[in-house]
Order: C-alpha cells, then sequence, then structure tokens
C-alpha cells in the first residue's frame, strides 16, 4: 500500500514538476534506481512484451530496464527532438542529445555537479541508495578511505590537483613498457592455443597488472587463467596484494553493499569471510608501502614513479604548509584508481578485441601503420615519447569502441538550485534535483554528426590526414558529441593512462603476422557467418553488470592464425 501510494505520489510530483521544462514526458512506473527491479527487469519486461498491442508496447517496456539507452540508440531523440523528460517515481531524467547543450553542462560543474550518490564508476550504488536513502552516501566508495570520486567542493579540489600531479607522463612512460611486456606474454599465450575463450579474463589480467605497477610500483608476469589455478596461494605480500584487489573488484558490489564491518562476522559463508579477508590483507599492504614511502621521502631518496608514490611525495611536501592528502584520503583514492581504472579498460579492450576479429581489414590496417611506425626495431627499443604519438590508427580503434560502447555512463543533476539551459537556441530552465543523462548512446552514434553509417564500427572513421604534412591526425568530433571520457573539470583523470595501456597492446598484438578470427561454431561456418555472428554477439548480448560489457565473450572463442 504504502509502495503503491509513494509510487503516485512520486509520479505526480515529478510530473508536475517536469512539465515546467516545456519538452516531451514520457512516464515509467518504476525508479531505475530499484534494487529489486534490476534484479528482474530484462526478464519480466520479455514476458510482457508478448502481450498485444499497447499492452506490450509502450514506454514501461521501452524504457523501465536498465540498458535501454545502448539498445534504443538515437531512436527516441529524433522521435522527441534533442531534450525530453523521463518522469519515474522518485527522480526526472532528462536526456539531452544537444552538443551544444551538453558542452556546456559539462562545461559548468559548479551548476550541474555529479550526483556522487550516484556516483558514475559503480551504477550498483545508485541501488543502494534506494535501499537506505538515510545512508551518508559519500561514505559507500569511501570504504578505504574519502576520495576524489566521492568528494565534492574544496576535498575535491586538493585530492583532484593530487591526481592530476600523479597521472603524469612519466607515469604513462611506466603505463606503455608494461603494456608491452604483458601484451607479449599474453600474445605468446594466446597464439600457443588452438583457440582461446579467456580473451576477456586475460584483457583483464593484463589491465590489472599494468594499474599494480604504474600504481604501486608492483610489476606482476602475465599469467593465463590455468597458470593462475594450478599457483599455489603464495606468501610473498605482493602477490598477495593482487590477488586481494582481484578479489576486492570482483565482490565490490558486496563490500560496497554490506559494508566492511559487517563482512568480517564470523557466523558467515565463507565467501564473504574470504572477501573481508581480501579486505584487511589489501589494506595492510597499502598501509605497509605507504609507510615505506614516507620513510624514503624522509631520507630524500628517489626512484621510479607511480601513482602512490607521486601522490605521498605531493602531500608530504603540502604537508608543510598544511595542504595535502591524509593517509586515508591516499588509500581511498589509490582504491579509486584501482576501482575506476580496472575494468572500465578490461571491458572496452574486450570490445574492442571482438570488434577486430569481426573485422579483419581493420587488423591489416592497423598492421600497416604499426610496421610504418617501428620498421624493425625490437620492442624492447620501443620508445613511448617517441612513438605512441605516432600510432593514431591504434588509438582511433579505442575512440571508436567507446563511441558505441560507453563502458561509464556519466550523469549529473542540477542539485538544490534549479538551472537555465541553452538547447537548440531555446533556453529552458531545469528544475532543481533533476538528474540529467547525456544521451551517450544517442549522440555518439547520432547520423547528424557521425554520417548514415553511424552504427558500424569503423575507427577510420577518427582519421585524417593533416593539411600540413599529410600524417595522419586523429579527427576531433563535432564539439560536445563525443564524451567517453566524460569532460570538464570532471572528467576521467586516467583518460591518457587508458590510451596508452590500449595502443601499446595493440602494437604488440598486430604488429606480428598473427591474425585473429572467430572460431567456426560448426566445421564447414563461413568466415562471414562467424563474423556476423560475432557482431551479433557483442549488439545483443551486452549488458551493463556493474558496467557496459560484453556478457558472454566466451561463448565466441577466438583463433589465432599466422597470416
Ligand atoms: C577506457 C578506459 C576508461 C574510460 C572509458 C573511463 C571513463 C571515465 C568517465 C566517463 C568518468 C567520469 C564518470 C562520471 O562523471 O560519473 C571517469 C572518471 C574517473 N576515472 Fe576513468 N575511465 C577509463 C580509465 C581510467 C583509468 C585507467 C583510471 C585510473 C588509473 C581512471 C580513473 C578515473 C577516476 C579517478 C575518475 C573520477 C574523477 C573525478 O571524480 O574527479 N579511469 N572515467
Amino acid at each position: 500500500g504504502t509502495f503503491v501510494a509513494q509510487t503516485v505520489f512520486g509520479l505526480a510530483r515529478n510530473y508536475a514538476s517536469a512539465r515546467t521544462i516545456g519538452v516531451p514526458i514520457r512516464f515509467i512506473p518504476i525508479s531505475p534506481l530499484n534494487p529489486f527491479w534490476t534484479l528482474v527487469d530484462r526478464a519480466v519486461l520479455s514476458f510482457i512484451r508478448r502481450l498485444p498491442g499497447p499492452l506490450g508496447r509502450n514506454s514501461f517496456t521501452r524504457y523501465n530496464w536498465r540498458g535501454w539507452e545502448v539498445a534504443d540508440r538515437y531512436r527516441s531523440h529524433q522521435e522527441m527532438g534533442d531534450i525530453w523528460v523521463l518522469v519515474t517515481p522518485f527522480k526526472n531524467w532528462i536526456y539531452l542529445n544537444d552538443p551544444d547543450a551538453l558542452n556546456s553542462l559539462f562545461r559548468r560543474g559548479n551548476d550541474f555537479p555529479r550526483p556522487v550518490f550516484v556516483t558514475g564508476v559503480c551504477c550498483w550504488l545508485e541501488n543502494v541508495l534506494e535501499l537506505t536513502q538515510d545512508f551518508p552516501f559519500a561514505a559507500i566508495l569511501d570504504v578505504f578511505g574519502p576520495n576524489i570520486s566521492t568528494a565534492e567542493g574544496q576535498a575535491w579540489k586538493t585530492q583532484r590537483k593530487m591526481a592530476m600531479h600523479s597521472f603524469n607522463e612519466q607515469n604513462n612512460e611506466i603505463v606503455w613498457s608494461e603494456s608491452l611486456t604483458l601484451a607479449t606474454d599474453m600474445q605468446k599465450y594466446w597464439t600457443s592455443m588452438p583457440s582461446i575463450d579467456t580473451a576477456a579474463s586475460d584483457l583483464r589480467t593484463l589491465s590489472l597488472h599494468v594499474l599494480s605497477r604504474a600504481g604501486f610500483g608492483k610489476s606482476f608476469k602475465f599469467e593465463s587463467q590455468e597458470d593462475r589455478k594450478t599457483q599455489r596461494p603464495s606468501a610473498n605480500s605482493a602477490a598477495n596484494y593482487k590477488d586481494s584487489l582481484q578479489t576486492i573488484m570482483e565482490n565490490c558490489v558486496l563490500i560496497l553493499g554490506l559494508g566492511t564491518s559487517f563482512i568480517a562476522q564470523p557466523w558467515l559463508p565463507k565467501k564473504l569471510r574470504d572477501v573481508h579477508a581480501a579486505y584487511v590483507s589489501f589494506r595492510a599492504y597499502m598501509t605497509s608501502l605507504y609507510e615505506e614511502e614516507k620513510a624514503a621521502y624522509a631520507v630524500g631518496e628517489t626512484g621510479e614513479p607511480n601513482l602512490m608514490r607521486s601522490m605521498v611525495r605531493a602531500s608530504q611536501a603540502d604537508a608543510k604548509d598544511g595542504g595535502g592528502l591524509t593517509e586515508a584520503e591516499i588509500y581511498g583514492n589509490m582504491f579509486v584508481f584501482n576501482f575506476a581504472g580496472h575494468d572500465t579498460t578490461a571491458h572496452s579492450f574486450t570490445f574492442a578485441m571482438y570488434f577486430l576479429a569481426a573485422n579483419p581489414e581493420v587488423q591489416e590496417w592497423l598492421h600497416e601503420e604499426i610496421h610504418r611506425v617501428f620498421g624493425d626495431v625490437p620492442v624492447e627499443d620501443w620508445d613511448y615519447r617517441a612513438n605512441f604519438p605516432r600510432l593514431k590508427r591504434c588509438l582511433s580503434v579505442l575512440y571508436e569502441t567507446i563511441r558505441l560502447y560507453v563502458p561509464v555512463p556519466t550523469i549529473k543533476w542540477t542539485a538544490d538550485k534549479a538551472q537555465p539551459l541553452v538547447v537548440g537556441g531555446r533556453t529552458l530552465v531545469l528544475p532543481a534535483s533533476s538528474m540529467i543523462a547525456p544521451s551517450y548512446g544517442s549522440v555518439q552514434t547520432d547520423p547528424r554528426f557521425w554520417g548514415p553509417n553511424s552504427l558500424n564500427w569503423d575507427p577510420s572513421r577518427f582519421i585524417v590526414k593533416s593539411a600540413e604534412d599529410g600524417d595522419e591526425e586523429l579527427r576531433v568530433p563535432v564539439r560536445g558529441s563525443f564524451h567517453g571520457w566524460s569532460d570538464g573539470a570532471r572528467d576521467c583523470p586516467g583518460r591518457k593512462f587508458s590510451h596508452v595501456e590500449f595502443v601499446a597492446t595493440m602494437a604488440v598484438l598486430f604488429r606480428s603476422n598473427w591474425r585473429v578470427k572467430p572460431a567456426p561454431k560448426y566445421p564447414d561456418e563461413s568466415p562471414e557467418a562467424a563474423r556476423s555472428r560475432v557482431l551479433d554477439l557483442i549488439e545483443n548480448d551486452s549488458g551493463s553488470v556493474l558496467l557496459l560489457q560484453m556478457l558472454h565473450p566466451e561463448r565466441a572463442p577466438l583463433v589465432w592464425e599466422k597470416r
């Protein structure tokens, strides 16, 4: 009874507010932030869609499930224009597809802050939000300490400054060399197997190992899933760090949802206690690194830079004049860097790998560029500063993949004040407490900005020839029409980190004469049939878990063979 009353009251209140904007409106009866609904939405709606006529085809079946934005692409905006409102019982969601308006939304960071209670890095937190509305939201991602992702105001400014200081070119150089080494070993493993159904988890390993080196200065060799299964748990603290981080990442929903003190209870199932043990061990490891770093700083030691080291050093230097990060903030940020930098990269890499397997001509196109840049120079001598900027085609593959499959949906809101926004030349007033969803699924595929083949995966759309010297350059998209790493003051500080990691990996994989293709599903499946099967898997079997990802990449094993 209360639920129905709350729903009706919420919808009426939000409808009244939405009408004041003067744009098209659609309704859904269940908040997209409702945790129980997101567990069953697809199943329930696939049943309701079978009902005849409007009973089976309406806003409820179209918009009331997680991930509809990617499936819908630009259709809703074509029907309703560049701005419309989805009224839900909890909040109004304003969908925006006008590049100028989007640009202004991102630039006006103070007017349109990130709703930190929904933190973009973890959609599941939205769910926690509705479950416990009185919960101190910012504390949820603060498992290890306050951090850049949950901070606001002055605290965020200090943390952002420190973060930007740490994500520097020296660090990118480490990302480069570590990615080269790991990708070389990954390729050795891939090409030694008749077929690979573990590409997604192997790419995840690669991304985690790059983070551990560039984040903490700890290097680990690439290991396949089999390697991992046969290894005994090591007493070595560095190996433990990696295992505990992996456990934390794989179970972050549990940790964030239940809280670290709860999962410590001795009567809980072993799995939860293991997760807690991983949390304790990760914390202990960070504490020891922190102490090491502080001691080294005190005696003036220097060494290879990494994110942790840079943060500790900058904080110690600033501590003298009262600025700097606290110890807890350093832990918090290290965790968030790992959290924000791991699956984002790994999922984008997986999408890209499957797109490449389905597009052999793009592999040739990459090979051509890589060959032009490196000639016969061995990988050990590849130079970040000289070579990375020239690998434009390799980078275009990442842009094109993220254009179609944005792993992290950015959301802004108007907080406690109504805000004017010019949309299509009209000044609209967006009421306080409105969520604003840049329609990334739409603006990044709208034929107005991307041409008639906007739904095809074609990295070459990101390449132009420079007018001056005829060299290839990355095309700058129509302003405001691409925001895969977000934009403005709160954009992704790990953007270049992910570029470097991706480009280095591509360069290693496609430098050689090895090419990747889908393994045939039955003996006489034609290569064309296999490719369209893979494209179909990408399009129809992707969805939001923590982030947008391919749900079952293992269903299409890949084969590496010599050309
Ligand atoms: C392909 C890879 C990546 C993509 C597509 C991506 C995308 C994004 C996006 C869209 C945001 C803004 C989220 C929001 O507004 O809610 C963001 C924030 C963030 N990202 Fe990334 N990211 C990637 C890789 C990385 C890496 C490798 C790191 C670190 C090593 C990283 C660290 C962060 C952090 C710390 C924030 C929060 C910034 C703040 O609140 O000021 N990201 N990322």
